[in-house]
Parts: structure tokens; C-alpha cells; sequence
């Protein structure tokens, strides 16, 4: 199993729409999307589209949010993870564990913001980097 493309890069924050402000004013990235909720997953996404790639604008949607405490520790927000795409997330998933990952969660693949099934590996096994896999999309 090999990564693939960057497909986003998460930023945590305590107001989206102040957010997406941010980058249209200060760095002319005005292509946003609506901001949509997903409280299953204990948050609200909106993307601000690069050329190349897309920020993950994530708010917390309820207390039991998983970036709460990421925001209690950073209240003015920051970068939480970063997003590759794998052919396979079963395989990628089967191979984070064979090489000795901790995967989050049951392990099981969920549907994310994309559409797609995505994994979390924790932190501590990517010099402090939350890393998120996701199925790639059909292109
Ligand atoms: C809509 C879905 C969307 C998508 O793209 O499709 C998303 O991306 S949703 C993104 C939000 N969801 C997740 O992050 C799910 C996976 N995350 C988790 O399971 C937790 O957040 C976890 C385990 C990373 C942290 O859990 P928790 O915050 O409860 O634990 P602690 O605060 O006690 O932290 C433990 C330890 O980890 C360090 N930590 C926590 N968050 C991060 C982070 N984002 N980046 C780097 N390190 C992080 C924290 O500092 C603690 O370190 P320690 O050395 O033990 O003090
Ligand atoms: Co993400």
C-alpha cells in the first residue's frame, strides 16, 4: 500500500464562515463551499478550493465532537489532519495494522465528507500527525 494524491488538508476552526472570510480576503481563495452539517460525525464541513488540492474547514457539531478538545487546546483554531487518497481502504486499512498503526475508532471504513469511506491513524504513529485515508473518488 502506497499513498496517494493529497486530497485535503483539515483545519480546525471555531467559526467556518468567519473562516471562509479569512481565506477569500487574505489569500483570494474565494471558491467555498456551503458549509454542511454532519452530526454523526460531530462536525461541519465546508472546502475552500485550491488549484491542486482543498482545505477542510471542520467545526464542532456537539459536545462529544472529536475536535473538541482540539479546539479547547487551540481556540483559535488550527491545522488538525491531512488527507490522502488510497486505491483500496480495506487493504490500506489491513496495512496500517500489519505495520503496526493504530487505526481510530472500531477500524471500520465510514462514509465521509466525500462520499467515500475513510480511516483515521493516530497521531503518535505519524510524528504527531493526525493522517486521514480515503477511498479515492471516481474521476
Ligand atoms: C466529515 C468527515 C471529515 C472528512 O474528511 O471526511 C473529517 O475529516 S472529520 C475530522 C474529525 N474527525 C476525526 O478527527 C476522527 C478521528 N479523530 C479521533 O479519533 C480523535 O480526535 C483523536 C484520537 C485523534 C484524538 O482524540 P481526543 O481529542 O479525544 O484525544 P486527546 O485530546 O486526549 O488527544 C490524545 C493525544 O493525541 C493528540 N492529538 C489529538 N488530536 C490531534 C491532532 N488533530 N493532531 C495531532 N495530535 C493530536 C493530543 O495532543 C494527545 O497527545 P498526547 O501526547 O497524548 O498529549
Ligand atoms: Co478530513
Amino acid at each position: 500500500m502506497k499513498i496517494g494524491r493529497l486530497n485535503h488538508v483539515g483545519v480546525a476552526v471555531p467559526d467556518i464562515e468567519a473562516a471562509k472570510k479569512t481565506y477569500a480576503a487574505l489569500y483570494g481563495a474565494t471558491q467555498a463551499t456551503e458549509t454542511k452539517d454532519f452530526p454523526h460525525l460531530g462536525v461541519r464541513v465546508a472546502f475552500v478550493h485550491l488549484d491542486n488540492s482543498e482545505i477542510e474547514l471542520i467545526e464542532p457539531c456537539g459536545e462529544a465532537s472529536p475536535i473538541h478538545k482540539f479546539l479547547e487546546r487551540n481556540p483559535k483554531g488550527g491545522q488538525h489532519h491531512i488527507c490522502f487518497e488510497v486505491p483500496d481502504i480495506i487493504a490500506a486499512r489491513d496495512a496500517m495494522r500489519e505495520r503496526g498503526a493504530t487505526v481510530l475508532g472500531t477500524g471500520e471504513p465510514y462514509i465521509g465528507a466525500h462520499c467515500v469511506p475513510v480511516i483515521f491513524v493516530h497521531p503518535k504513529d505519524s510524528h504527531g500527525q493526525l493522517i486521514e485515508l480515503m477511498q479515492e473518488p471516481a474521476r
